[in-house]
């Protein structure tokens, strides 16, 4: 019975209180007991228990009496960083409504306001929600003002609650059965599901969460991906409550699981549909596609040896992880290693994080860049993921950069240095509004090489952590760059090769040659350190000579400790690479980000 169904996700700004909330709702429809609570259930990787922050989707069904009828009300959980907005649109697009949270201290942010649009894109209905009622310091009233003006709520709607003590729960829970309309559709058309995630299980291979648009599934029924054209077996099916609990059938308006022995979770798609074998199958459900990685940067094995490892260990993430690419990269520098794309900077740190603590790989991380676009002169368009590829500056027609719309929202005192800091970095004004009293929303386009780096951290720091970013792609521009090329004693390191504004280069070219001097340790010879832009150099330091010898203070005696000292040595000599004769340390890799600031 579609009528007695309610499909929704709480969408918020990160700290909110989202998880606590899902954990409360939990608890006030019976789906878990006090006893087997733990914090925040919904978050179960380990990463995301650490970080605090909700990256999968996930989805649990709660089932309870209402008015002598029973419902079933399905909690999507959404991820709330913008390097999983994609993740975010299909999750929305399975629900029929949306609990917008709003802390009742902070009041709307760059992220509520980003995933309060995308709900509203999606046509859901909005449940505008105060939370953390309790603190001293909440301003539910003037919050509630807020949330009209930037996003047109009826401060009268807002339903307020703590999800902390409990208080207000039992009301929300009403206010989303009698104000979020149930799904629609017709449960004895033919199979429609849409794919909103997957993870992977050990023993079971792909785990795909669907979303029943039309029809029902059942378990043994042969389905097809429609965009991947694959065909599998439903051997389970059901829903989460919130452990995996199989069913006979999922029906219209329902969300679930579905397994079919897929092996890799790089077979299902994100945001495909799901129908019956024949040649009835329904059609594709819209907004599909590809996962679109931003930002890459080399991976190298600091031993050599390691690299076979290493593609293991790759190749284990990538199964968990199908938005995550990799490919074998050769660099004069590093030898050999993968080129990889991450959505974000944030996925590319989890990413990095998970490989540490799994594999006991030491690693050299070249810095990320995100992806160009070169027109060559014979007008053919090269898409470059490492700056070495870019062509010689006399092959290009025109260099395109990645724009992104940003939205920044700050406490009015703030304006002036966080549109210095926009300005510094390019960004072209598009908007400013104010939310509130004392509240205000500006939006420019910058390069989104501006962006990945700092700017978020740079616009807390300037704002006193009040300020809150968020942003979105535009599109590619054509911009005045070039490639800035170093060389360590006269080898270019292809490595250390970045991007940069042609304005900008030779202030960029002193800045991270001086950063370089600085991470280089001395040689027993002269290192000379240039930047230069095809043959032409723009910057220069040098690394005078020096003769270290560990085993030095060593004098007479005991061998085991000279052996000792000689293996500490060799230990810090880790996460090193031999450029020539001159050795490089890790952070030296990462120095190319150094703007001189
Ligand atoms: N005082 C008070 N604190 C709350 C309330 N709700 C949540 N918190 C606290 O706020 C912090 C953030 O809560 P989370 O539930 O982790 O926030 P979240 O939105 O899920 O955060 P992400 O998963 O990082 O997006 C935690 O320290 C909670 O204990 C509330 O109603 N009152």
């Amino acid at each position: 019975m579609t009528a007695n169904i309610r499909n929704f996700c709480i969408i918020a700004h990160i700290d909110h209180g989202k998880s606590t909330l899902a954990d409360r709702l939990l608890e006030h429809t019976g789906t878990v007991m006090n006893r087997d609570k733990k914090e925040q259930m919904l978050d179960d990787l380990d990463l995301e228990r650490q970080r605090g922050i909700t990256i999968k989707a996930r989805a649990v069904k709660m089932k309870l009496k209402h008015k002598g009828q029973e419902y079933e009300l399905n909690l999507i959980d959404t991820p709330g960083h913008v390097d999983f907005q994609y993740e975010v649109s299909r999750s929305l697009a399975c629900c029929e409504g949306a609990l917008l949270l709003v802390d009742a201290f902070q009041g709307v942010e760059a992220q509520t306001m980003a995933n309060a649009f995308a709900a509203m894109e999606h046509n859901l209905f909005i449940v505008p929600v105060i939370n953390k009622i309790d603190l001293a310091m909440a301003r539910p009233d003037e919050v509630a003002e807020e949330m009209m003006n930037a996003l047109g709520t009826d401060p009268d709607d807002c339903v307020r609650v703590s999800a902390k003590t409990g208080f207000g729960v039992d009301e929300l829970i009403n206010t989303i059965i009698t104000k979020i309309p149930p799904p629609t559709g017709d449960p004895n058309a033919t199979l429609q599901a849409m794919v909103f995630d997957s993870n992977y299980d050990d023993y079971r291979g792909a785990i795909t969460y669907v979303r029943v648009m039309a029809g029902t599934v059942k378990k043994g029924q042969k389905i097809q991906f429609v965009r991947a054209g694959t065909v599998h077996e439903v051997v389970e099916l059901g829903q989460f409550v919130p452990q995996r609990q199989a069913s006979d059938s999922l029906t219209t308006g329902q969300v679930g699981y579905l397994i079919c022995n897929i092996k890799s979770l790089g077979d299902v798609h994100i945001g495909d549909t799901v129908t019956i074998v024949g040649d009835k199958g329904a059609p594709a459900l819209p907004g599909y596609a590809r996962p679109k990685r931003m930002v890459y940067c080399g991976l190298f094995p600091s031993d050599g040896q390691e690299f076979s490892d290493l593609r293991d260990a790759l190749e284990r993430l990538a199964v968990n992880d199908p938005s995550f690419e990799f490919e074998p990269e050769t660099s004069d520098a590093l030898g050999f290693g993968f080129r990889c794309g991450f959505l974000g900077l944030l996925h590319m740190e989890i990413i990095q994080q998970r490989l540490e603590s799994e594999s006991n790989i030491d690693l050299v991380q070249t810095a990320p860049n995100v992806t160009y676009e070169v027109v060559d002169k014979r007008g053919e368009t090269i898409i470059i993921h490492k700056p070495q590829d870019v062509p010689e500056p006399g092959d290009i027609a025109e260099f395109r950069q990645p724009i992104v719309r940003c939205n920044v929202i700050i406490p009015g005192e703030f304006i002036g240095a966080v549109m210095k800091l926009c300005q510094e970095r390019r960004g072209i004004q598009k908007n400013q509004e104010y939310l509130g009293a004392n509240r205000a929303m500006l939006t420019y386009d910058i390069p989104l090489a501006e962006v990945v780096y700092d700017l978020h951290d740079k616009i807390k720091s300037c704002t006193r952590g009040y300020g809150t970013l968020d942003y979105e792609m535009v599109g590619y521009e054509a911009a005045d760059l070039c490639r800035m090329d170093i060389m360590v004693n006269g080898t270019r390191v292809d490595a250390l090769s970045i991007v940069c504004n042609k304005a900008d280069a030779d202030r960029r070219g002193r800045a991270v040659a001086k950063k370089l001097k600085a991470e280089i340790e001395r040689h027993m010879f002269e290192v000379a350190v240039q930047a230069a832009i095809g043959s032409r150099v723009i910057a220069r330091e040098t690394i005078s000579a020096m003769r270290k010898n560990v085993t030095a203070k060593c004098y007479g005696g005991d061998i085991s400790r000279k052996r000792k000292l000689l293996q500490k040595q060799k230990e810090g000599k880790k996460r090193m690479k031999a450029v020539g004769n001159v050795e490089i340390s890790q952070k030296a890799f990462m120095a190319v980000l150094s703007d001189g600031d």
